[in-house]
């Protein structure tokens, strides 16, 4: 892998974080390449960086692996761009949500491996989870090598394309759900009259904490949080209330129109 050139076509805030575990890993920075729409950006990357910023066209055809970094809305007209020149033997690595990997096969030269992952975004502290999957001409070779580019951003996980729409809606969008919910803690513990910082650290040490355990022990969740639950106590009385609001509907509902999304988005792109 560290042989090899990367690119990261459109190096937004997805593709940053890739680039930047390249190159903490080890990668050559004379050996990772990005691309920008905007020169303020381009100049931004490789201040950070220190990487060469070119064009779309340019980075295509120098680079072994194109990562596409790009909004899913836009891959189409990026792909019209480097297509031609995208010679054998170079792998493309899709960070776009929805695409299925034939959307870019079907606009490259016959034959080009494509690889799709959904990773999310805690890979800014090393804690990402990413899932890859292979299109119709990818090898155990080139998903070694999409393993190499993710594992610097946290867990890895090879799954079924078919289930990418689903673990975009899990993992992918995920961390907003654990956001929203840590906010709305935080709101309730100022209403109960706590200052906001000590609700804020309250509620982010306690994310931090049940994740950590959710992760090491092994337990199911429902193991873990009946040993929350005191019979009578205070525990039980807030639970009621969160499945008395509908809080597994409401997660369900909303994963499946995540997934919904996805497959929307992917009808939408052209
Ligand atoms: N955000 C997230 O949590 C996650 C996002 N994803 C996927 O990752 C991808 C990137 O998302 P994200 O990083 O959030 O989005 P960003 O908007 O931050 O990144 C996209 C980047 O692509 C640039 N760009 C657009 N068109 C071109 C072009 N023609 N040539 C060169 N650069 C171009 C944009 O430039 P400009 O800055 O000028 O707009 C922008 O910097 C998406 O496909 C998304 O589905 C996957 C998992 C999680
Ligand atoms: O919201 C989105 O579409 C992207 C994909 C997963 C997370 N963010």
């Amino acid at each position: 892998m560290s042989e090899q050139t990367v690119a990261i076509i459109g190096a937004g805030k997805m593709g940053e974080l890739v680039l930047a575990g390249l190159i903490r890993s080890g990668h050559p920075a004379d050996r990772v390449l990005a691309t920008a729409r905007r020169p303020d950006r381009a100049a931004e990357l490789t201040e950070r960086h220190g990487v060469t910023v070119v064009t779309n066209i340019e980075a295509a055809t120098r680079a072994d692996v194109l990562a596409i970094g790009v909004k899913p809305l836009d891959a189409g007209k990026v792909l019209d761009e480097i297509s031609s020149s995208v010679t054998p033997g170079k792998l493309i690595v899709s960070l776009c949500a929805g695409l299925p990997t034939s959307f870019f096969a079907n606009r490259l030269p016959e034959g080009t491996p494509v690889i799709r992952v959904m990773t999310n975004t805690p890979a800014m502290v090393g804690h990402a989870m990413s899932a890859i999957s292979p299109g119709d001409h990818a090898t155990d070779e080139h998903v070694a090598i999409a393993d190499d580019l993710f594992k610097p951003l946290g867990a890895t996980v090879r799954v079924p394309e078919y289930q990418q729409d689903a673990v975009t809606a899990v993992s992918g969008s995920g961390p907003a759900y654990f956001y929203l919910v840590v906010e709305a803690m935080i709101e309730a513990g100022v209403l109960l009259g706590l200052p906001r910082q000590t609700a804020r650290e309250l509620a982010v040490q306690t994310a931090v904490g049940s994740a950590l355990m959710l992760r090491d022990s092994g337990g199911h969740p429902a193991e873990l949080r009946e040993a929350v639950t005191s019979p009578a106590g205070t525990t039980a009385a807030a639970l009621r209330e969160l499945e008395r609001n509908g809080l597994r509907t409401a997660f369900s509902d909303a994963l499946s129109a995540a997934h919904s999304r996805a497959q929307q988005i992917a009808a939408q792109a052209k």
